[in-house]
């Protein structure tokens, strides 16, 4: 392919010129004419299909009518003029309306002469009309259909008064006449054969002119194969340069820490879910080249104990270990927890978190420096320059969502070699997310809850149902259970919400009065010391009840507590219920979680609500997740921009990710380095990419 021409300035495409230039670049950030050719259909239209005016009965999408204008007047209104013109095919007659360009049209509109017209159409009162419809002499438009499908761009929805679909169509058949001659393929003769794949030339000129739909759905295909085929490829092998390239510390010593927890101090026998993550993690471990492992293990599946025995895999070849959390109250839980498990075997454990005394932290400096502090836990403090380690062999990042990739590096540079590393999660990702994702760690999975946890029942209710409730509550409470209701705070409207869960502590302070209840409270505005306070005596058992904010969402674990209400459950998202829900369920009795909405939902409220209630599944509810809200927003706005995905859809397109992801395996198995003359080609464009955002500005 020649670069040069589809990084031409795309002002200089016939037919675009300086102001459609513009507004091109403004509108739709298409620049040079590579991005106009991969701006690609958002759907296609029959252009062979023909509608009757009589048989509109409800506002169209869009519908293509054969008939003639016989009457044409400019209206003049306070809000501005107007050009209507009465538009008939001998079953009805419909109005059709422009608000610009009325004197050229005007001009230019023949009277009782055979049009097609196609566009959207509204029905009001008294008829139908059809806003800036497209225009077209019957005679030129039996010309012009090659085909029965026609592209419709998803830009012209937004700019079509500016740039027509029509205009737009015909500057797409500029742009391919112009460069489809230099459209190759990367991918060998041999690979598209094998794969029956057809070829990029053929796929780009049918995506945007499709002949028929058999050939539409194999041009879609071949694009969305080589958008997810080169991604997969860039993730696997920063994967291989990694294993290659990035020392590790072996640690060859499974020791006595190990083996004397094993053997001796493990709390509860391992779920064979932990076993085999263990497993994975010693393997990595243990060889010459840094791990980087991602371990997603749903809500309360047992994460730290994992987490702990890596810690003491570290420790048994004299390395420190650092686990890392995104809030304070999660830090202090892991250190609570960690601690705990580590109890009998004089490990020196710490905790550094924004609020660690200067007293305390000065010990910790200096315990790290000289190598006898083992085990830090803490927050983002952790990464300060002034926490050096004698040596760190393995890092531990919970929650890794919240940190940015930038600053779990800051975790690697205070090492001359870089820490094995471990990201937890318990947000659970779809596979097809964490592969186009963190396709480059390698990934392990808790797919396991320890025993005898009986599922949590889910239960929605609405407002008006409250007494229930609040009936229900009082008797989970005279069993002995402990209740957490949380309420949201979401930074926008920050100050409403912050009275709401002033209101809502202040009545269920009334509706539970001392001395017979008593309640706890914590959310954001709270010091840590009083938050700590406030967790501590609700995890002894002295409160009853929790009211809080969503910064329990994490790492809270008291088992006691079998009961969570999320009030305006409807303002949640999917991923934070269940984040919520995990809170309970911990301890072998029945827990609950109760969702209270307000009685209006919406349809995709309503989706969430029964997706809680039918499954405690983190995986199940992620997909669905996906499904409703896209692979950006669950990975927040940061991580979208990792998938410059143009036509392939990461929910509708999962098989075919698969597919492109087993090829690339196999690709890479046969010729690692890609040093056969076939690959040359795929080599050559992969070095391109890592300079570019996007693969698609090459085509070859
Ligand atoms: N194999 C096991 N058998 C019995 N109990 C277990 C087992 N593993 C963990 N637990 C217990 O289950 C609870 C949850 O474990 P842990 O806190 O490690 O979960 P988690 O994966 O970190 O969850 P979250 O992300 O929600 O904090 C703890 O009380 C822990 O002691």
């Amino acid at each position: 392919m020649n670069y040069n021409l589809l990084e031409t300035s795309i002002e200089y495409l016939k037919g675009v010129g300086p102001q459609r230039g513009d507004l091109l670049k403004q509108e739709l950030s298409i620049f040079k004419y590579g991005d106009l050719l991969h701006l690609y259909p958002n759907r296609y239209i029959d252009r062979t299909k023909y509608y009757k005016i009589n048989e509109l009965f409800n506002n169209h999408t869009e519908v293509q009518i054969v008939g003639k204008v016989i009457h044409i007047k400019v209206v003049e209104q306070k809000r501005g003029k107007r050009l209507v013109a009465t538009f008939t095919d001998g079953t009805g007659e419909i109005e059709l309306v422009w608000f610009q360009g009325i004197k050229w049209i005007k001009d230019s509109l023949k009277l009782n002469t055979p049009y097609v017209i196609f566009g959207k159409t509204n029905r009001f009162n008294q008829g139908i009309s059809m806003p800036h419809p497209e225009l077209e002499l019957l005679e030129e438009h039996k010309k012009n259909i090659s085909s029965a499908m026609q592209a419709v761009y998803p830009s012209t929805e937004k700019l079509s008064a500016k740039i027509s679909n029509k205009s737009m169509i015909k500057l797409m058949q500029q742009l391919i006449m112009e460069t489809h001659a230099l459209f190759t393929d990367s991918l060998s003769q041999d690979l598209l054969k094998t794969l029956g794949l057809i070829s990029i030339k053929e796929a780009l000129i049918q995506i945007h002119f499709p002949k028929n739909a058999e050939i539409l759905a194999k041009a879609q295909f071949r694009l969305k194969f080589e958008e997810l085929f080169y991604i997969q490829m860039q993730l696997l092998i920063k994967n291989i340069a990694r294993k290659g390239k990035i020392k590790g510390f072996p640690f060859n010593e499974v020791g006595s820490y190990f083996n004397s927890f094993y053997k001796n101090h493990l709390p509860f026998p391992l779920t064979n879910a932990q076993k085999k993550v263990i497993k994975e993690i010693r393997q990595d471990v243990g060889a010459p080249a840094q791990m980087n492992r991602l371990l997603q293990g749903d809500v309360g599946s047992g994460k730290t104990i994992v987490a702990f025995m890596s810690c003491l895999l570290a420790l048994d070849n004299n390395f420190q270990a650092c686990m890392v959390a995104p809030t304070e109250i999660l830090a202090t839980q892991h250190f609570l927890g960690i601690s705990e498990l580590g109890k009998a075997m004089n490990i020196n454990i710490k905790l550094l978190t924004g609020s660690t005394k200067t007293a305390e932290r000065k010990i910790i400096h200096e315990e790290l420096e000289n190598g006898s502090l083992q085990i830090l836990i803490g927050t983002h403090a952790v990464f300060e320059d002034k926490v050096k380690f004698k040596n760190i062999g393995l890092a531990i990042i919970d929650e890794q969502h919240r940190f940015g990739v930038e600053q779990r590096s800051k975790l690697w540079k205070k090492n001359h070699i870089p820490p094995h590393v471990l990201v937890m999660t318990a947000t659970p990702i779809p596979r097809t997310l964490a592969m186009s994702l963190y396709g480059d760690l390698d990934i392990s999975v808790i797919d396991e809850l320890p025993p005898g946890r009986k599922p949590i029942q889910t239960m929605h209710f609405f407002e008006r149902k409250r007494l229930t409730v609040w009936h229900f509550i009082r008797k989970e409470i005279a069993k002995g259970r402990q209740v957490y209701i949380v309420y949201p705070l979401i930074e926008e409207s920050e100050s409403l919400d912050y009275k709401n869960l002033m209101e809502g502590y202040e009545g269920i302070s009334r509706d539970f009065p001392l001395p017979q209840y008593s309640v706890s409270i914590v959310h954001g505005k709270m010091t840590p010391a009083e938050k700590d306070r406030e967790m501590e005596r609700f995890s002894k058992g002295e409160t009853n009840l929790m009211v809080a904010t969503t910064v329990i969402e994490v790492g809270v674990n008291v088992p006691n507590a079998s009961v969570m209400i999320i009030e305006s459950a409807e303002r949640f998202g999917l991923s934070q219920l269940h984040q919520l829900r995990g809170r309970v369920g911990r301890g072998a009795e029945q827990s609950y979680c109760i969702l209270m909405t307000r009685d209006k939902l919406s349809n995709d409220s309503k989706i969430r609500m029964e997706t809680m209630c039918r499954t405690n599944d983190g995986f199940e509810i992620s997909e669905v997740d996906l499904k409703l809200r896209g692979p950006g927003d669950i990975m927040g706005t940061q991580q979208s921009g990792t998938l410059p995905l143009k036509i392939a859809d990461l929910v509708k397109d999962q098989d075919i990710l698969h597919y492109a992801r087993h090829q690339a395996i196999q690709l890479l198995k046969k010729d690692p380095a890609l040093e056969l003359p076939e690959h040359q080609r795929i080599k050559n464009k992969l070095a391109l990419l890592n300079k570019k955002a996007t693969i698609w500005n090459y085509i070859s």
